[in-house]
């Protein structure tokens, strides 16, 4: 699957072709009067098309890795190149938020969606934050909501949704942007296999049909088997970095 794909906001790129590009990542938080080292010089690259997933223990500084490599969390040391931007923590913290919301996708345990909205604004929200007509996005809510099989929850607020259905509301509106890159960080945790699952290929589908570059952080091992690569990190350090074929049929996750 080699043929070039335009994206809103990006030039052409190609499965397989480098997404993003960290050297040296290293973190440090202070506790007490220590610092601890969280990202003790991290190399870390992802491709388009790929679903990355990044697993290691608890504390091994998987989510500081990806806030590094999302804008969200300034490394002490280290670079990190993401699609057009050749050293994305030497932007402005300005180009940076601009940087995020014009390419990034998040998606995180807690939804983090607005209570008084419903499905469909939630999705809307988003898209007019990226400049997207009132008309045009309510058309592409619409249509990301049904794509994540949320056709007649569209009017619902969250209080009224299980949490299968908020997560699939948020990854809605994280793919509703078109997102080149897209964070994920234990998006399937809180849910029950089935939705899990749901949550997963939805993923895997905005890789292979869009090309996006999926970083997936978590610690089910179930979903690897939607991975192309999968890192290990432990201790602030990648251990591992495994390059895969996705299984064809993967194990329901409810199994
Ligand atoms: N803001 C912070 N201040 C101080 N320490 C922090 C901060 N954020 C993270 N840490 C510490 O950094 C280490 C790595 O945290 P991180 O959240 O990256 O790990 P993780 O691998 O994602 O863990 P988990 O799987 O439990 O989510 C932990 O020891 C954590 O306590």
């Amino acid at each position: 699957m080699n043929a070039p794909l335009t994206i809103k906001g990006v030039s052409a790129f190609t499965h397989g072709e480098s997404a993003l590009t960290a050297k040296g990542l290293v973190k440090r938080f202070k506790t007490g009067r220590t610092f601890i080292e969280v990202l003790k010089g991290v190399d870390f690259d992802a491709r388009h098309g790929d679903v990355t997933m990044v697993m290691g223990p608890s504390g091994s500084g998987k989510s500081t890795l990806v806030a590094a490599l999302s804008g969200l969390l300034k490394p002490d040391e280290g670079k990190v190149q993401a699609l057009e931007a050749a050293d994305l923590w030497k932007l402005s913290p300005g180009k940076i938020d601009k940087f995020r919301l014009d390419h990034c996708g998040f998606i995180f345990q807690g939804f983090n969606l607005f209570p008084a909205l419903t499905a469909k604004q939630q999705v809307m929200t988003a898209l007019k934050y990226q400049g997207v007509g009132p008309g045009e996005a309510g058309r592409r809510a619409q249509a990301a909501l049904e794509s994540v099989g949320l056709g007649p929850r569209v009017n619902q607020r969250p209080s009224e949704l299980s949490g299968g259905e908020k997560q699939r509301v948020a990854i809605a509106r994280a793919l509703a942007k078109n997102p080149n890159l897209i964070f994920a960080d234990e998006p399937t945790s809180a849910l029950d296999g089935k939705s899990g699952e749901i949550v997963i290929r939805l993923l895997r589908q905005a890789a292979t049909e869009r090309g996006a570059a999926v970083i997936c952080v978590t610690h089910d091992p179930r979903l690897e088997a939607y991975a192309d690569r999968v890192i290990h990190i432990e201790d602030g350090r990648i251990l591992d970095d495994v390059r895969r074929t996705p299984d064809a049929n993967p194990t329901p996750l409810s199994h």
